[in-house]
């Protein structure tokens, strides 16, 4: 299918940021937002990029029935959100391709986000589109790489062909749980780097980490049906080293801030939100992913931090690959 013209839901970093993606790529862009009152008038998103000024050529609007008519739909609100706007965009046409940009997973039914478009939206066709990419990077146009993901790889292809272009490089995936688990734990991986970098625990935990956080993630990803190939790609290692290293990443600054005593309930970031869940699908499947019960313990304020590295540390020896 061509896709011509591209709806995207949800006007905050990443939507906007997107939203001047898809325009680079030639498309003709909706950008649909429920608190767009400033970025209407100013064409600048001054909370989230500031000092960047959307050409004329997109559209902002906060009719909804701008968005439902397009060829492709990109979802990008907060996963929490996911089924109620999800909802919100009945009226698309069987079919139409709706790409989910969350990460994350849904604490009310443990469930990914696909899983809750097909339940919220079931004429949607859908997909994810996840990896290394910070809103601010791809907004000023730096070359990033992501990948895309429909069960179709006729599909998958179709929408990198849409949003394709000389500085942001889609790869082509018909794995979606890979996508998106890669997408979800590593937000939960991040604010444990976060907490290790903030409590000045030293380069080489940092890098223990990522390596052990990569272990827990090839195993729930087993258990899960992802393929292994996916997770060593951009959308789960290119992911989980990018947020585990930079404090641009919201759950890398947040880990930082409890690491250095903040209060786990003041703020709240996508890996916060999944902690908890993403704990639960470690004991339903019988997964044994030590750094992410550790961190859904410290968010849910069960256990402090240097209660958790001493546990951490002090777990029995065994090999590394088992
Ligand atoms: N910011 C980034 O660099 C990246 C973010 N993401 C993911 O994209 C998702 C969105 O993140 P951001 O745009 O950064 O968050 P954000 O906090 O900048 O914006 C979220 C937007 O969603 C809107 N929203 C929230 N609830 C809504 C509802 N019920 N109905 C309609 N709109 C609603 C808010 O008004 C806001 O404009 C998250 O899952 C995040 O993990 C993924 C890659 C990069
Ligand atoms: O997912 C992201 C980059 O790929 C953004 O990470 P944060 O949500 O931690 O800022």
């Amino acid at each position: 299918m061509t896709i011509e013209r591209v709806a995207i839901v949800g006007a905050g970093a990443w939507g906007t940021a997107l939203a001047l993606a898809a325009e680079r790529a030639g498309r003709s862009v909706v950008l649909w937002g429920r608190d767009i009152g400033e970025l209407a008038a100013t064409r600048e998103n001054s909370r989230h990029l500031p000092g960047i000024v959307l050409p004329a050529a997109i559209e902002v609007t906060d009719d909804l029935a701008r968005a439902v008519t397009a060829d492709a739909i990109l979802l990008v609100t907060p996963t929490q959100t996911v089924r109620a706007v999800a909802r919100r965009l009945a009226g698309i046409a069987d079919d139409t391709p709706v790409v989910i940009c969350a990460k994350g997973l849904e604490r009310s039914t443990m469930f990914r986000p696909t899983e809750v478009l097909e339940q919220a939206l079931p004429p949607a066709a859908p997909a994810v589109l996840s990896g290394p990419s910070f809103a601010a990077d791809v907004a000023r146009g730096l070359p990033t790489a992501v990948t895309i993901a429909a069960a179709e790889p006729r599909l998958a292809m179709d929408i990198c062909q849409a949003l394709g272009s000389i500085s942001f490089r889609p790869y082509a995936e018909t794995d979606i749980i890979g996508v998106e688990i890669g997408g979800a734990f590593k937000n939960v991986l991040a604010i444990a780097a976060g907490i290790v970098t903030g409590r000045r625990l030293g380069a080489s935990a940092s890098a223990a980490l990522v390596a052990r956080g990569f272990a827990e993630l090839r195993r729930i990803g087993a258990a899960m049906g992802a393929r292994p190939e996916t997770l060593m790609g951009l959308s789960g290692l290119g992911d989980l080293v990018l947020t585990s290293s930079s404090p641009q990443s919201r759950n890398f600054a947040f880990g930082v801030a409890l690491g250095q005593g903040a209060d786990p309930a003041r703020v709240l970031v996508e890996g916060a939100s999944t902690a908890p869940v993403a704990r639960e699908l470690a004991r339903v499947h019988q997964v044994e992913m030590p750094i992410t019960e550790a961190v859904a313990a410290i968010v849910e304020g069960e256990v402090g931090i240097d209660e958790a590295i001493g546990s951490l540390m002090s777990r029995p020896l065994k090999h590394e690959t088992d």
